[in-house]
């Protein structure tokens, strides 16, 4: 059953003289457990999406979606205040660098305990500090801290990034939420970290039945990592499916164009060799093309590409292209 199904969504920058679609018209479902990447590179729209879902945008932006699911229950009929209360309760996010989401003023512990609910807490009014010290030492436990101790006492200031990840991460599942956003939870980590947070998160996936939403532009990591994905570029949605299905066959040329650059980079190219881009860059919000936003750099366009692709569905894929390669 899906847990998250979003169609057609839109959120749109309105300032004094303009309405732009930062986002047009994306799509995306997430099943129950399930671990799913998206894509896209910087300025696409992926940040936007998880803070227009999370229903934390101000109020230059307007949210719009055909349909907007959660669990079978639809968001869009609820009142604002119901709707943040299921969100709240069942979605929790974390974002790029962990220690400015900290507040360095505070210690760890302080910081934890906020977030831990009351509830939670089986035991007298008199033993609820000792209790809270428990629960956050096995919050930060189960997200792989060995020194909790000393890490509840610290400030952020003398944490490693890695750590303070991991405490964003204990502070995202004190709730027990149903899904976790990672919005490019790794950015600019060393390796090591990265692949121990990664791992966390796979962890939390596979033993706590908590869906993930791993948010990035790494491309090696979402692919290793993820068992599903969504593909955005400029706001609109690309191609979505299963990792494995969308690498070895990729229907729309941008993905088709990702995943050359992927084989570059992790098989051994000879260093001289060119890596294969599309010719152009990405539009800025600014100058945004009519219909297909990869139009003006897609081999494969022609003159329908001024109308918005529609989302087409083969062996699973679901992608948003006129003129498709490799569909048999
Ligand atoms: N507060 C804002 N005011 C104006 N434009 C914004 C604002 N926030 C985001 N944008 C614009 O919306 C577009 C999408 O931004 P978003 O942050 O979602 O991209 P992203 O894919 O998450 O990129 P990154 O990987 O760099 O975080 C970008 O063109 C960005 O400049």
């Amino acid at each position: 059953m899906a847990l998250l199904d979003v169609r057609n969504l839109t959120v749109t920058l309105n300032d004094d003289l303009d309405s732009i679609h930062a986002i047009d018209k994306m799509s995306l479902t997430i099943r129950e457990n399930g671990f799913h990447g998206l894509v896209g590179e910087s300025g696409s729209g992926k940040t936007l999406f998880a803070k227009a879902l999370m229903g934390i945008l101000d109020e230059r932006w307007t949210v719009k979606a055909d349909r907007l699911f959660w669990q079978d229950r639809d968001l869009l009929k609820m009142s604002a205040e119901k709707r943040r209360e299921v969100i709240n309760r069942d979605i929790a996010m974390i974002f790029q660098e962990p220690s400015r989401s900290l507040d360095p003023t505070a210690p760890i512990f302080d910081q934890l305990s906020e977030v831990i609910p009351t509830s939670e807490l089986k035991c007298s009014f008199w033993a609820r500090k000792q209790a809270r010290r428990q629960y956050a030492a096995n919050l930060l436990k189960k997200v792989g801290i060995k020194s909790y101790d000393f890490c509840l006492d610290a400030f952020p200031h003398e944490l490693s990034e890695g750590q303070c990840q991991k405490i964003m991460i204990a502070m995202a599942i004190a709730r027990k939420p149903k899904m976790l956003i990672a919005d490019e939870p790794t950015d600019a980590m060393e390796s090591t970290t990265k692949v121990q947070i990664l791992r966390l998160l796979q962890k939390l996936n596979e033993t706590q039945d908590m869906a993930i939403l791993l948010i990035s532009h790494d491309l090696e990591a979402v692919t290793h990592w993820a068992k599903n994905m969504t593909i955005l570029y400029a706001g609109q949605s690309v191609e979505a499916g299963n990792v494995k299905e969308l690498v070895a066959n990729p229907f729309h040329p941008y993905t088709k164009a990702l995943f050359q650059n992927l084989a570059q980079f992790t098989q051994q190219a000879n260093h001289k060799s060119p890596l294969t881009t599309l010719k152009g860059t990405t539009p800025p919000l600014q100058h945004l093309p009519i219909g297909c936003r990869l139009g003006p750099r897609c081999p494969q366009a022609q003159k329908n590409c001024v109308i918005a692709p529609k989302a087409n569905r083969v062996k699973g894929h679901v992608f948003n292209c006129h003129f498709p390669i490799n569909v048999r």
